[in-house]
């Protein structure tokens, strides 16, 4: 198996076996929270207008995400995970739209598997990859960081691939302390920002026990993240 880790959202080359997109703050640990909270599904818009558009098919849903990290007019919920953790998510299907994860997430589907994950469940994602990689027709893992620059996405996909090579490099507390000194953690901390929660970044600085994985399937051409149990 070979491991590439890139930064961004795509466009991505057509020859890997699995790619994994990685939001750390906030969409995919936003992701396991609502699936953990009975979430039915959640399925990805690339833009405002498809996220509405896609409401009127999906008419149990809510619609969650952001513009510039904030709340979207129209919006049920918002990116933050402490917020979804709160809310009444049971049986529903979320339709998620975000500036990076979903971003990069919608432009990375034409691999045989797809994943989406935070660090929350980097590592149970990680050993579901291990137990399918040696069926890959293209043995080739792309761990996707999607934010272009910062160092949150970046340190869990370099966290997974010591997972992935067994080289156990990096502890989980090193991860998570890269996670709150990244560029895009710090609005959170800044008082002047109330917008932002600091508990947020709790929620996505540390793993959160779960026996499930969020694979990327498509229906009809719309991408759906559907939870896995393993
Ligand atoms: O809301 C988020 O956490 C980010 C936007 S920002 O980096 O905080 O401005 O979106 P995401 O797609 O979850 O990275
Ligand atoms: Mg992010």
């Amino acid at each position: 198996m070979r491991i590439e880790i890139v930064q961004g959202s795509g466009p991505f080359a057509p020859d890997a076996g699995v790619h994994v997109v990685i939001d750390v703050i906030r969409a995919f640990t936003v992701a396991q929270v609502a699936f953990m909270g009975g979430a039915s599904e959640i399925v990805l818009a690339r833009d405002k207008e498809q996220a509405f558009a896609l409401r009127e098919v999906w008419t149990d849903s809510l619609l969650a995400g952001e513009i510039d990290g904030l709340a979207v007019p129209g919006f049920d919920l918002d990116n933050s995970p402490a917020r979804m953790a709160k809310a009444d998510v049971a049986g529903k299907s979320i339709i998620q739209m975000t500036t990076n994860g979903v971003k990069a997430a919608v432009q990375a589907l034409f691999a045989e598997h797809v994943f989406v994950t935070g660090f929350s469940n980097a590592r149970q994602t990680a050993l579901f990859v291990q137990t399918i990689e040696k069926k890959l027709k293209r043995p080739l893992v792309r761990l996707i960081a999607s934010h272009a620059t910062s160092d949150d996405d970046l340190a869990c996909a370099e966290y997974m691939e010591s997972i992935l090579t067994e080289r156990q490099s990096f502890s989980a507390e090193a991860v998570a302390a890269r996670i709150r000194a990244s560029d895009v953690a710090q609005k959170f901390f800044d008082p002047a920002r109330p917008e932002f929660d600091a508990e947020d970044i709790d929620w996505c600085a540390r793993e959160i026990s779960c026996s499930f994985v969020m694979r990327v399937t498509q229906r009809s051409e719309i991408p759906i993240v559907e939870r896995v149990d393993v």
